[in-house]
């Protein structure tokens, strides 16, 4: 695996393992038994739930399960590369940056149709359920972006830094279609590139319009989803859940360019292409991972500017249903009051507003 030793996130974080490490045995052998190859040949049980209920200190580890491997930096490297979690977190006001190395979490496989999210608060891991999950079933959460096409999912850090290529129900589905969608699948994958680099500059640029936001690129990914859409809708083959896990491939660059275009022309151009589309967009977000705060904020950020159209009445009602829907997912069942509150609050996660 190709390592790079250059992020002082990641220095920072293997100098303080390091001297955690050396102090304490124990917390060694458990940083030991994440995975630290690519192949992760020596793939663990998970551990019972009994730790919930018992005394949690030990819960990973059987009397058997003895660590053989010597201190070695250069293994605990491996094993930050392929399980420390990194990102943005607010405490308060204040933004940091966290590389972090969360043990249990760790554990948990990848999804493109995850059951479970992660969120940070503070410095602390919470991982919840995002949908219903049956006694047995598998938890997992992502480890790349769902709205990615497949073949981005796959080229990312999937394939580079876990060493797997995904295999979940929803990556077969859109495997079986590859060969129908092929040419429109590698034009979205071009502007899919494009329009990700320019919506991270905008968000880096911090409120201040981003420099090209061409309304024509906009316009050509809305022609694609367009035609996904038209191929998904007529397979007798595929179930609803399907459909909307292939549409979601397709949704990402055109949602971001026309958010960013949208806050670069004042928000003139937007209302075009509000129509009954955006419902389908905003569905096939929630089938890959219902609740999730940031599809709340673009519902949100839709309905507002469709509320304000007097020609847009319908579509602003079943926007709101949705909203409502997608906030009580990511917030559990509320109050209407309070969910009014929450659906208010929950643009300020769009950097743009
Ligand atoms: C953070 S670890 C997850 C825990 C790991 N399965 C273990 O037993 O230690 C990441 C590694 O798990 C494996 N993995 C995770 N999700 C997978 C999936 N959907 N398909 C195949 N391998 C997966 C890959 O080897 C990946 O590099």
């Amino acid at each position: 695996m190709a390592i790079s030793y250059d992020d002082p996130h990641r220095i920072r974080l293997l100098s303080k393992l390091v001297t955690m490490a050396a102090k304490d045995p124990l917390f060694l052998r458990k940083m030991h038994s994440l995975a630290h190859t690519q192949s992760s040949q020596h793939r663990l049980e998970v551990p019972s739930m009994d730790f919930l209920t018992s005394d949690s200190s030990d819960y990973m580890y059987s009397e058997e399960v003895v660590d053989p491997e010597p201190f070695d930096p250069a293994r605990i490297m491996d094993i930050i590369m392929l399980n420390s979690f990194e990102g943005e977190y607010k405490t308060g006001k204040e933004e940091s940056r966290l590389c972090a190395l969360y043990l249990l979490p760790s554990l948990i496989n990848h999804s493109c149709h995850r059951n479970a999210s992660r969120l940070i608060v503070g410095g602390a891991m919470i991982i919840h359920a995002a949908t219903d999950i049956r006694k047995g079933e598998e938890i997992t959460i992502t480890y790349v972006s769902t709205v990615a096409p497949l073949q981005r999912r796959q080229k990312s850090s999937l394939s580079m830094k876990f060493g797997f290529t995904c295999k979940c129900k929803r990556c077969r589905v859109e495997e079986s279609l590859q060969n129908s969608l092929r040419d429109v699948s590698e034009l979205y994958c071009d502007l899919h590139d494009k329009a990700a680099d320019e919506v991270h500059m905008a968000m880096c640029s911090q409120r201040s319009p981003p420099p090209e936001s061409s309304f024509t690129t906009v316009l050509q990914l809305r022609n694609v989803f367009d035609t996904v859409c038209e191929k998904v809708f007529a397979d007798k083959g595929l179930s609803e859940l399907e459909k909307r896990w292939v549409l979601a491939g397709y949704s990402s660059a055109y949602l971001g360019k026309w958010l960013v275009s949208g806050y670069a022309s004042h928000f003139s151009n937007v209302p075009v292409l509000l129509d009954q589309k955006v419902v389908e967009v905003v569905k096939a977000l929630r089938a890959t991972v219902p609740g999730l705060v940031h599809t709340l904020s673009l519902t949100t950020f839709i309905l507002g500017i469709t509320q304000r159209l007097e020609s847009k009445e319908e579509l602003a009602k079943e926007v709101f249903m949705l909203g409502m829907a997608e906030c009580a997912g990511a917030y559990g069942n509320q109050k209407s009051d309070v969910m009014l509150k929450l659906m208010e609050k929950s643009t300020e996660v769009i950097p743009f507003f």
